[in-house]
């Protein structure tokens, strides 16, 4: 019931808007892709292109290997669900979910029957006969999920899906997804701006911007070891520091660190906030502290340079205290320089 899903060259422009330039994307049968990327830069150009929405201005869709140009819509085995569960008022809820069977022929009974087990999986068993008026937010999105793959889509099309739910509602689909992917295994495609609902739910998570693919891996790799700035930015990255590697070391305000594999010359050692400790041989200054949640956020200054670091609840560094940071060889990468970080201005966060 899953199809790899392969794009390329893929582009889209209006006008002299270039809303996907040239994407080249693989992702193989029933695994889950998370496109990650600031507003307007072509995740949602990159859905309506697969699911047969909208026609590429270059390049090739390809399902299992067959190109998808002049595929209609309802011929891919594509289902998208977006932000905004788009349910049929006049249906029940039941009747919403059978449509797709009932379009493909199936008895009323039978579309019915099938459409209750959908709502199981969903764990809305008790709600098919409702109206859809009648549904709180996040069981309309559950209703439009369970439509969605009552179609049996080969590839899953997720827009965004859970950005409208409160933090408990969204914890509850994300477990609902991977019950989904446990048991039905359709290649997923999820748009979100988050990046841990992308950590925590992608097997791979493909980085966009301005149209173009910065980055395509496992997670991990993309948190720690992002191949730009502007993959680092879309990461949630806070820390990048300005400086000089000379055979394997990189020189800043932070002093010589070690960075392995790093090329000669100018480069910006960036840190995930999460890996830098408190307590070691870096001198700095709290120049902030910010809630996260039940967490908190320092900007410490070293020199010219800030650097971020996430530390536990309880007491802690306020701002003015001078404190010594740890940074772990493991915790360092370097990336080129390239075009000035917008963020960033001698170092520091643009005030
Ligand atoms: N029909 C259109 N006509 C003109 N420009 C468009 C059209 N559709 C999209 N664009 C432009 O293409 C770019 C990409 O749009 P897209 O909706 O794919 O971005 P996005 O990453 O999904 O954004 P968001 O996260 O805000 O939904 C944007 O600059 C957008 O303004």
């Amino acid at each position: 019931m899953s199809a790899a899903v392969e794009l390329v060259e893929l582009g889209r422009v209006h006008g002299d808007v270039v809303a996907l330039a040239g994407v080249d994307l693989t992702v193989p049968a029933g695994s889950c892709v998370a496109v990650l990327g600031p507003s307007g830069s072509g995740k949602s150009t990159l859905l309506r292109l697969l699911a047969g929405l909208d026609v590429p201005s270059t390049g090739v869709v390809r399902l299992d290997g067959v190109d998808q140009s002049g595929v209609a819509a309802e011929r891919r085995g594509a289902a998208l669900v977006s932000q905004r569960p788009l349910l049929f008022p006049h249906l029940s809820v039941l009747d919403n979910v059978a449509f797709a069977a009932r379009v493909g022929g199936a008895s009323r009974r039978a579309a019915r029957a099938g459409a209750g087990e959908y709502l199981d999986l969903v764990q809305l068993g008790g709600l098919g006969r409702r109206r859809t008026g009648q549904l709180s937010g996040g069981q309309a999105q559950r209703v439009a999920l369970a439509r969605a793959l009552a179609a049996r889509p080969r590839v899953l099309l997720l827009d965004e899906p859970f950005s409208a739910l409160d933090s408990v509602l969204r914890a509850d689909m994300h477990a609902l997804l991977a019950t989904v992917r446990a048991e039905l295994a359709p290649t997923v495609v999820l748009v979100t701006h988050d990046q841990d609902e992308a950590a925590l739910l992608a097997d791979t998570v493909a980085v966009l911007t301005d149209g173009h693919l910065l980055q395509h891996g496992p997670p991990a790799q993309v948190y720690t070891r992002p191949a730009s700035m502007a993959v680092h930015r879309v990461m949630g990255g806070r820390t990048a520091v300005p400086g000089t590697v000379r055979t394997g070391v990189h020189h800043s305000d932070l002093g010589a660190l070690a960075v392995a594999g790093a090329p000669d010359g100018a480069g910006l050692l960036v840190l995930r906030h999460e890996s830098v400790q408190l307590g070691g041989d870096v001198a700095g200054t709290v120049a902030a502290v910010t809630p996260r949640g039940p967490r908190r956020l320092l900007e410490v200054h070293v020199g010219t340079a800030a650097v971020f670091v996430e530390v536990p609840p309880g007491p802690g560094p306020s701002v003015g205290d001078e404190v010594a940071l740890t940074v772990p060889v493991e915790a360092r990468w370097v990336v080129p320089p390239g075009s000035p970080d917008p963020d960033v201005v001698d170092g520091r966060p643009r005030a």
